[in-house]
């Protein structure tokens, strides 16, 4: 079973103990939820397993295969974490037209249907810069499912979103699950994450812990 593992991951910035210890195992197909407080380390946490960051100490492997030197590993990630880097003046189409044409891997009905799928328009005329918070959301959203990646990493990703977008979002995760994506999603919303998550985490100082229900 194809399986990340996140073991003694450590991260300190200046002083500061970001990330201390963190333990965690992610299997293909599971959908993953950490809850914490505001600046408790869980976007960091994101980082880490996204590979945006490296760490002070400890290490993430896939099926024992250091990622830090990840040779002949192919894996990918479908990150929506900070807000998306995108061209104003292009459309949403444009812009994921864009970012598909560096791996190309995808064909554009793929990009159309990704943007279907959280239910924007492809051919809806608006630039980025006239799009709503909410529409931007879904445009990051359809970003990081384009290119089938093998796991799914989302920071707070529906606070901008209608219950539309909400349900379309939650049967995207459901679907990529399903195909054997592993998913991990932050919150505040303690809820949305126990409804959804197949294991729950909580993040409190940089420490993760499994979230035992009372
Ligand atoms: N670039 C940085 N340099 C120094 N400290 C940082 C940096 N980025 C984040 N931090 C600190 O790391 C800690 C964890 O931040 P993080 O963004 O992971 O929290 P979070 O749990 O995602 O919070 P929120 O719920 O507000 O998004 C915070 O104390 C924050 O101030």
């Amino acid at each position: 079973m194809s399986t990340i593992t996140v073991k003694n991951y450590s991260k300190k910035i200046k002083k500061a103990q970001i990330l201390n210890q963190v333990n965690l195992s992610l299997e293909k197909g599971k959908i993953y939820g950490i809850i914490g407080r505001n600046g408790s380390g869980k976007t960091m946490l994101l980082r880490a397993l996204g590979r945006l960051i490296q760490p002070t100490s400890g290490t993430i492997d896939f099926n024992g295969v250091d990622l830090s030197n990840p040779d002949g590993i192919s894996l990918r990630a479908g990150v929506v974490i900070e807000h998306a880097e995108m061209y104003p003046h292009l459309t949403g189409y444009e812009n994921l037209e864009f970012l598909a044409s560096i791996q190309k891997i995808i064909t554009p009905q793929e990009i159309r249907m990704a943007m279907g799928r959280i239910g924007l328009d492809p051919e809806d005329p608006r630039t980025y810069k006239k799009y709503s918070l909410g529409m931007k959301q879904r445009l990051a959203i359809a970003q990081a499912i384009m290119e089938r990646p093998d796991y799914l990493l989302f920071d707070e990703p529906t606070n901008a979103l209608d219950g539309e977008g909400l349900e379309l979002w939650r049967n995207i995760i459901e679907e990529e699950a399903q195909k054997g994506a592993i998913v991990v999603i932050c919150s505040h919303d303690r809820e949305e994450i126990q409804s959804l998550s197949h294991e729950i985490y909580t993040m409190h100082e940089g420490r993760l812990e499994k979230y035992v229900q009372a």
